[in-house]
């Protein structure tokens, strides 16, 4: 069976194209949503097995990045987006997407106290646009499945994931939460443990994240929040050195797209 995937936009978003086309490179149908209509109609989602959140601006980043997108869902949609990921479907939030999901609570990474982690300003306080690498560790991560580590390009200002407390960020690496950690070029992925100061120097880590931490998942391992592009790089010659390297055929970023589409088969 094909999935059908539910690409959501707002007011700013836009990467929805991209990751709509990604989608169905992998061999996925896809519909465009508005979040009115799927606040109007949140039956949307009995229609579709994956909630896909793009990248971009939604509205504006005003307050803080993916705040008001994020409190629309969770305000109005939250029972019905822990039916849907709770019914074994599938959610990614890429960029602007992993903004909106850490503010929806289906990351679950809220407690009674709160939120015990977010994402925040880049340490330099400045949009950073480079190509990183990252170590995967996917444990029960549906879309990373068979990866260990994967090169993707980065776009944003707030993008510094930052936890509570040490004991926070080892709890979420006990239960295999720090699915994608920055690593740098040449080095072995993911050689150091995750400290609340980042072990990894900018630029490789490109925002000061705890724990060097791009992404996360939920507990489940179907809710993927991460910084970095995986649409961007669904084809080997958009890789900045993919001449150089010898790289043909599909980029690595295709691989999420893909395994999301397995799953369903
Ligand atoms: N590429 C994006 O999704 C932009 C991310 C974002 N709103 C930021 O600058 O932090």
């Amino acid at each position: 069976m094909s999935p059908r995937v539910l690409v959501l936009r707002a007011p700013g978003t836009n990467c929805d194209k991209e990751t709509a086309f990604a989608f169905e490179q992998a061999g996925g149908t896809t519909r465009p949503a508005h979040v009115r209509e799927l606040l109007d109609n949140p039956q949307l989602l009995n229609e579709h097995q994956v909630l896909a959140i793009p990248g971009g601006f939604s509205y504006g980043d005003d307050i803080a990045s993916g705040r008001i997108l994020g409190n629309q869902l969770r305000l109005r949609l939250a029972e019905a987006l822990l039916e849907f990921r709770d019914a074994g479907k599938l959610v990614l939030g890429i960029c602007n997407g992993f903004q909106v999901l850490m503010k929806t609570g289906l990351l679950d990474v809220d407690d009674a106290e709160g939120p015990q982690a977010t994402l925040a300003w880049n340490n330099n306080g400045r949009y950073e646009a480079r190509w990183v690498k990252l170590g995967v560790a996917p444990g029960e991560c549906v879309f990373l499945s068979g990866l260990d580590e994967i090169e993707l390009p980065v776009a944003h200002a707030e993008g510094k994931f930052v936890v509570r407390d040490q004991a926070t960020l080892d709890a979420l690496a006990a239960s295999g939460r720090l699915v994608l950690r920055y690593t740098p070029v040449g080095e072995p992925a993911l050689a150091t443990a995750a400290t609340m100061a980042p072990a990894v120097p900018y630029p490789a880590n490109p925002n000061g994240a705890c724990g060097d931490v791009a992404g996360i998942c939920d507990t489940t391992g179907r809710v993927l929040g991460l910084m970095p592009h995986p649409e961007r790089f669904l084809f080997a010659h958009q890789h900045p050195q993919w001449t150089r390297n010898g790289l043909t055929g599909d980029g690595a970023g295709m691989k999420l797209f893909e395994n999301a589409v397995k799953y369903f088969a």
